[in-house]
């Protein structure tokens, strides 16, 4: 269960110490299997895809299968509701709005002589990764595939673990509402080493994005380079900031919430009172009884759980800023104005009508966000990470002969008198 710890008595460095590990992704037995899948998959291509999905997801695939079907996905959407649909819409809605702002332009500037400027191009193949292990996540697909659509990309191929029944129903009529039809049925470290180096049945592409568990996102962090990656966006974190006029009975609910997610999700409350600290503890046990995820929430709760009493707001905001945490939310009666103390989270919550769940569907910004301390340096997914930028460059031969001497010069400096020739042979 999760536990009280009182720093105005005295930090405890152990605690901080068991969530930064956990923040590190640096659990060397699942490093290495994930580096032995990926090697797998590398070589022997599909036979090892397959043979991963059959024991990781216990289906039997074969090239003719692990593609969905136009059918497949006419059949899922018997298996929804209509107030799914309405749902779903109105997500589509709001996340196609609050992307299409993140749209960038091709700029040019001419001056007398000279044009200059950059040029904006989507990306022509990415992959997204929906994660499906535990869960299934209809509005992680829109998360990733939205931004990719408002970027223009050409070809999303999406890849989703699936049971025996196929991919979840939800989930490819999510796709489906957002016009993504190349889908296949795998998932974890062996689905994206099969996007990273391609395989006889999957394509290989140029960048792989998407949220997923700990084997997804060390599966990612290792084939960086081989192919771009969006962040690291492993098991979800939430730490909540409240003050003593927070209510108990929300907070508990919004740990609750991530620690759901997986028995590696960590929630974290960092509070002013010790009051609300023990209240948030009792709502959180008794809560919980009646959430069907009781065995995953109890496990990330006792793994990665805390509740940790501090003297001050300073205090809190430096811990917050510390561990950099995916989501931020600040339950605190003068949220707005300390906002610009907050350096590092992947997203901030504002006030206690903002609560974590709502950006995960609805509200528009995206929920695909960093984990693992990742924070620091990594922003949310966002159409940037669909797009890529050429510059360009026009001089006239007036223009040129004006900065020649500069150039040459330059050029001279560094040694490599080849490029100073270029100059001169034009003179
Ligand atoms: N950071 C974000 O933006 C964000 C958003 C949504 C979800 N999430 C996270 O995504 C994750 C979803 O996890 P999930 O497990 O439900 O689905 P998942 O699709 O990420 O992982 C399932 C896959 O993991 C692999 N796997 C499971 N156990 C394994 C083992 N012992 N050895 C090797 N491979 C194994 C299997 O291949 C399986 O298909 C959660 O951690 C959730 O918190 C994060
Ligand atoms: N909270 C998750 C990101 O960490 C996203 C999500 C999807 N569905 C529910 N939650
Ligand atoms: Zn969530």
């Amino acid at each position: 269960m999760i536990e009280i710890f009182d720093f105005r008595k005295g930090i405890d460095n152990g605690i901080l110490q068991k969530l930064h590990n956990r923040s590190k992704l640096e659990n060397k037995e699942i490093a290495k299997k994930v580096e032995e899948i990926i090697s797998n998959v590398r070589e022997r291509k599909d036979k090892a895809l397959f043979e991963y999905t059959y024991m990781f997801d216990g289906i039997n695939l074969d090239k003719s299968t692990v593609k969905v079907t136009k059918e497949e996905i006419k059949n899922a959407y018997k298996e929804v509701e209509g107030e799914f649909l309405k749902a779903i819409d109105k997500a589509i809605k709001n996340i196609t709005e609050f992307h299409e702002k993140q749209k960038q332009s091709t700029w040019m500037d001419f001056k007398e002589g000279i044009v200059y400027g950059q040029i904006i191009r989507p990306l022509s193949q990415v992959g997204i990764y929906v994660p499906g292990g535990t869960a299934a996540y209809p509005s992680s697909v829109l998360m990733n595939g939205i931004p990719a659509k408002v970027a223009g990309v050409e070809r999303i191929v999406m890849v989703s673990p699936a049971s025996k029944k196929g991919i979840n129903p939800y989930v490819l009529v999510a796709a489906d509402r957002i016009g993504i039809n190349e889908i296949y049925k795998v998932g974890g470290a062996q689905a994206v080493a099969a996007l990273a180096f391609g395989t006889e049945s999957i394509p290989k592409v140029d960048k792989i994005v998407g949220p997923g568990n700990i084997f997804v996102a060390m599966a990612k962090r290792a084939l960086y380079g081989h192919v771009d990656i969006d962040m690291v966006a492993g098991p979800s974190e939430v730490l909540v900031i409240a003050d003593e006029t927070a209510n108990p009975k929300y907070v508990a609910a919004d740990l609750l919430s991530q620690a759901e997610h997986d028995v590696m999700a960590s929630s974290i409350l960092v509070t002013t009172s010790l009051e609300v600290a023990q209240q948030v503890k009792i709502e959180i046990e008794r809560q919980m009884e009646y959430l069907e995820r009781k065995e995953i929430i109890e496990k990330s709760l006792k793994n990665f759980g805390a509740i940790i009493v501090v003297n001050d707001l300073q205090e809190a905001i430096g811990i917050a800023n510390d561990i950099a945490p995916e989501h931020l939310e600040l339950n605190i009666s003068n949220a707005f104005e300390i906002i610009g103390e907050i350096k590092n989270a992947g997203a901030v919550f504002v006030g206690e009508y903002s609560p974590e769940p709502l950006g995960d569907y609805l509200a528009g910004p995206n929920h695909v966000l960093p984990t693992s301390g990742t924070a620091r340096f990594f922003s949310p997914l966002s159409v940037t990470d669909f797009i890529k930028k050429m510059n360009i460059l026009y001089y006239s031969k007036d223009s040129l002969r004006e900065v020649k001497e500069d150039v040459i010069t330059l050029a001279n400096s560094e040694g490599l008198t080849a490029h100073a020739n270029s100059i001169k042979v034009r003179f």
